[in-house]
């Protein structure tokens, strides 16, 4: 199957969790973080969040550091890499700051039980794929980003949208940012929610590299086939 290379960037408190219990963002990293973060984003066709990230955290998903920008719009691509929301029931609101700040394509991927009157009115501002019944098929979608010309794709979360990733076998890296608080809570989200695998089911993924940054460790995984 022919699909982009596909990354999870994520920062989790060093007791596992990427939000609160009644799920607020957290700045969990720091200054390097977020500029290495900047720079993966820079590096990508197009960056990826879940519906629910959107809800909760109004992302922009832009390139933060100028000279980033810059050097996109020197080798011909733009400032900001392709957005794309997965939000099976065009439930993004019309006021998101993916609308309002960046430039280039934003793609809202929904499935065929999207209202069409939602999915009328984000015509007007993203590119609408369909792809699946109830629940964006990400299969298929990763298949039309190809299509389309994706083929590094970053994906910022959020858990359920990573455990959908994850269990499908559509994750060829993770990094985690580990930062140096604990935020606790049954109900706090961790980086993989969703369903969880039953023991014979386990993914691994391999170390590839550990970095002290900031107040925490940035560690880079990579996805071991069977
Ligand atoms: N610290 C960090 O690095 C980050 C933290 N976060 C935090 O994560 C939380 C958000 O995570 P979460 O609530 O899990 O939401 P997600 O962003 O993971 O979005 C999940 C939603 O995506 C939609 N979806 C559609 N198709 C699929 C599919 N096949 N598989 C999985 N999801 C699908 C579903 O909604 P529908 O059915 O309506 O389409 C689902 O509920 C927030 O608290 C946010 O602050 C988020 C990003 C990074
Ligand atoms: N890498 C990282 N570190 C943190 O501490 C975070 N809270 C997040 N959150 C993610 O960053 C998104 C914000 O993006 P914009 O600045 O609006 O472009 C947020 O939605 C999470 O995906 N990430």
């Amino acid at each position: 199957m022919q699909r982009p290379f596909t990354f999870i960037n994520c920062a989790m408190s060093l007791d596992g969790k990427i939000s609160t219990k009644q799920r607020h963002q957290v700045k969990i990293s720091g200054h390097d973080d977020f500029m290495r973060m900047d720079s993966l984003r820079s590096g990508s066709d197009a960056i990826m969040v879940g519906i629910g990230t959107v809800l909760a955290d109004d992302p922009s998903l832009t390139v933060k550091s100028k000279i980033l920008r810059d050097e996109r719009v020197e080798k011909g691509f733009e400032e900001t890499p392709v957005r794309i929301i997965v939000d099976s029931l065009a439930r993004t609101p019309l006021t998101s700051d993916i609308f309002k700040k960046g430039q280039g394509q934003i793609i809202i991927a929904t499935s065929r039980s999207a209202p069409s009157f939602r999915v009328q009115a984000l015509q007007e501002k993203a590119t609408i794929i369909t792809a699946g019944e109830k629940k964006v098929d990400l299969q298929k979608l990763a298949l039309k980003l190809h299509d389309m010309g994706i083929k590094r794709l970053m994906v910022e979360g959020g858990a359920t949208l990573n455990w959908g990733l994850i269990s499908k076998d559509l994750v060829d890296e993770i990094y985690t940012f580990i930062g140096n608080m604990v935020i606790g809570g049954t109900g706090a989200p961790t980086p993989v929610d969703g369903a969880g695998f039953n023991q014979d089911e386990l993914k691994s993924f391999r170390l590839e590299s550990a970095e002290i940054m900031d107040a925490g460790i940035v560690l880079r995984w990579s996805a071991e086939r069977k």
